[in-house]
C-alpha cells in the first residue's frame, strides 16, 4: 500500500516526496489521524520522544511513545484510591484485607506503570497494522516540506513530505514560585482524612520553603501551610518549543497554541495542527476527533471539520462530575429566549445505607420556547457514565418533552433525568430570575 507521491512542485516539475503525510507526535490525535490516513491509503509516517514511564508522570502524562497520557493513569489512581470491590481485584490497587487493612502506594503505580506500558504497545501494534511508520525521536520542521527527526539511536535523519501534521500535545505550566522544584511533584496523601479537603480559594503561593518531614507553604494572605507536597496543577501549554515554527513561519496565538483554521490547516497550507497543541478544546475524543477529521480532509475525499457542539466532559473527582452542552450562565447570555432550570438533589441509594453526608446534585437547562435541552450537569456517582447517554440524546436536540417521555430504569440516579417534571426557576435573558 505503500507508494510515493508525485505532485507539482510549483515549477512545472514533479517532486516526489518520502511520504504523503508525516506526523510529529504520536498522542491521541496524532496516532489516529496517522492510522486513518494509512487506512486511506496515503503513505504515513509518525516519530514521538522515547516512552519512560516515570518520566511520561513528572511531564504531567506528556512525554513518550506512543499515545497514553493523563486521562488513563489518572483514571486508575482514582480507582485506587475509591476501591470497595472484591479483595482480589483490591489487591492489584494496593489494598491489603481482610484482616489489618493496609495500603501499598508502591504496588499501586507499578501495576498502573504496568498497565499503561501495556496500552502503549497495543498503540504501537496498531499503528504497525496500519503501515505507518514509527520512529523515536523528536520532531522538527525544516521547510513546509522536509521533517527532521532526532532519533534515540543518535542519528539525525530528513524526510520529505507533502502533509506535516503537528500533534504535539502540551506540558504542564509551573508557576515561579521560590522553592518549587521537581522533586515536589508526585503525590503524598498521608494527612488526608476520609475525604476532607481543605479549600483556600482566591489565594496565591508566594514561596514554599522546604521543613523536617515536609514542605511550608506561604500564602499570600499570610498563611502558613504545613504539608507532605507541592502538586502544581495550574494550567497546560501548548508543545510548540524547538519545532523551528518561528522560523518556517507558522503562526502562533498569544498563549503559544497554533493558529488553525476550522480544517486544522496553519497559514503554511501543507501544515497542519490537532489536539492540545492548538488549545482548542483539550481533550483526548476532541484530539480524536480533529484527527479522524483532517485524514478524511487529507485523504479520504470528504472535506470535513470538527464539531464542537455538545462535546461531553468529566472530573473524576470522587464522587464525580460531568456536564455537556451550555451552563446555567452561558445558556443565560447565548440564548434569546427564557430558559428553564430543573433542578435535583439527593442522597445516592448506596450513601442512606452507609450514612456518607454527600448528595448527588443534577441540572438541566431548558429553551423555555423551544422546549430543547441546552445543557446537563451532574455531581455525584456515576456522572460520567451518565451523562455520555445524556450527550447523545442533546446531539440529536432532544426536548424536555422526550426526556420526559422516556422510561426510566429503576432504581437509579440516572433515572432522575427523566423524571424532573417541575421547573426550579426561569430565567430572562437579561439574567432576571423568576421563581415557578
Ligand atoms: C493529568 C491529565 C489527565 C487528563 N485526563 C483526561 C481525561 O480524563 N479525559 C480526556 O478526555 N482528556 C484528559 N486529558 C487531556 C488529554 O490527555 C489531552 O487532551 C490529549 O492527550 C491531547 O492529545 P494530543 O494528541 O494533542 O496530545 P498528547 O496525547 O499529549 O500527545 C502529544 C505527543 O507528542 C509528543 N511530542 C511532543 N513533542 C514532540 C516532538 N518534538 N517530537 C516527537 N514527539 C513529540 C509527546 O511526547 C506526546 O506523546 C488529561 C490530561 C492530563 C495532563
Ligand atoms: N477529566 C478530564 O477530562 C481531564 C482531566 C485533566 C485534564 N484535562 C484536560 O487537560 C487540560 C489541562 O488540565 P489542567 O488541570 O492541567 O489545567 P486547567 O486549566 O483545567 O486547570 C488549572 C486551574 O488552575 C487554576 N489556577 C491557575 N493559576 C493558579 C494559581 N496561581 N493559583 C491557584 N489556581 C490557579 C486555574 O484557574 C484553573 O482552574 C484541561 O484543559 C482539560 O481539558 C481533562
Amino acid at each position: 500500500m505503500a507508494r510515493k507521491m508525485l505532485v507539482d512542485g510549483g515549477d512545472g516539475m514533479e517532486v516526489e516526496f518520502d511520504y504523503d503525510l508525516f506526523t510529529i507526535g504520536a498522542g491521541s490525535g496524532g496516532v489516529r489521524a496517522s492510522r486513518m490516513s494509512a487506512g486511506h491509503g496515503a503513505k504515513v509516517a509518525i516519530c514521538e520522544l522515547p516512552f519512560h514511564p516515570i518520566s511520561s508522570e513528572k511531564l504531567g502524562g506528556c512525554g513518550g511513545t506512543c499515545v497514553i497520557r493523563g486521562c488513563v493513569p489518572k483514571k486508575i489512581l482514582v480507582y485506587g484510591s475509591s476501591f470497595h470491590g472484591e479483595f482480589e481485584d483490591s489487591k492489584n490497587f494496593g489494598w491489603d484485607m481482610p484482616g489489618e487493612i493496609t495500603f501499598d502506594w508502591k504496588r499501586l503505580i507499578e501495576n498502573k506503570t504496568k498497565e499503561i506500558t501495556r496500552l502503549n504497545g497495543v498503540y504501537k501494534r496498531i499503528l504497525a497494522n496500519a503501515g505507518v511508520t514509527l520512529f523515536e525521536g523528536a520532531g522538527k520542521i525544516i521547510d513546509p516540506h522536509t521533517v527532521e527527526v532526532h532519533l534515540t539511536t543518535g542519528e539525525i535523519k530528513r524526510f520529505t513530505t507533502k502533509h506535516i501534521l503537528i500533534a504535539t500535545g502540551s506540558s504542564a505550566v509551573l508557576l515561579d514560585i521560590p522553592g518549587f522544584d521537581d522533586e515536589m511533584r508526585g503525590v503524598v496523601a498521608k494527612n488526608l482524612e476520609g475525604r476532607g479537603v481543605n479549600l483556600h480559594p482566591s489565594t496565591n503561593i508566594i514561596k514554599i520553603e522546604k521543613i523536617e518531614g515536609g514542605l511550608k507553604v506561604y500564602s499570600d494572605r499570610g498563611e502558613e501551610i504545613e504539608t507532605d507536597v507541592v502538586l502544581m496543577a495550574v494550567g497546560r501549554k501548548p508543545n510548540t518549543t524547538g519545532l523551528n515554527l518561528n522560523a518556517v513561519g507558522v503562526e502562533l496565538h498569544k498563549d503559544g497554541a497554533i493558529k488553525v483554521d476550522e480544517y486544522s490547516q496553519t497559514n503554511i497550507p501543507s501544515i497542519w495542527a490537532v489536539g492540545d497543541v492548538t488549545n482548542r478544546i483539550n481533550l483526548t475524543p476532541v484530539a480524536l476527533m480533529e484527527g479522524t477529521c483532517l485524514a478524511k480532509t487529507l485523504f479520504g475525499g470528504e472535506k470535513i471539520k470538527p464539531d464542537y457542539e455538545n462535546v461531553p466532559c468529566a472530573v473524576f473527582s470522587i464522587p464525580p462530575l460531568s456536564v455537556v452542552g451550555l451552563s446555567e450562565q452561558e445558556a443565560v447570555s447565548q440564548t434569546e429566549n427564557d430558559i428553564l432550570v430543573f433542578t435535583s438533589s439527593f442522597t445516592p441509594m448506596k450513601n442512606t445505607i452507609s450514612g456518607r453526608q454527600e448528595k448527588t446534585v443534577m441540572k438541566l437547562i431548558v429553551d423555555a420556547k423551544t422546549d430543547k435541552v441546552l445543557g446537563a450537569a451532574m455531581c455525584g456517582p456515576d456522572a460520567p457514565e451518565i451523562m455520555q447517554g445524556i450527550a447523545v440524546a442533546l446531539k440529536c436536540n432532544a426536548t424536555k418533552a422526550q426526556l420526559d417521555s422516556t422510561v426510566g430504569i429503576h432504581p437509579s440516579a440516572a433515572e432522575e433525568f427523566v423524571t424532573m417534571r417541575t421547573a426550579t426557576r426561569r430565567v430572562t435573558p437579561d439574567g432576571q430570575v423568576i421563581k415557578v
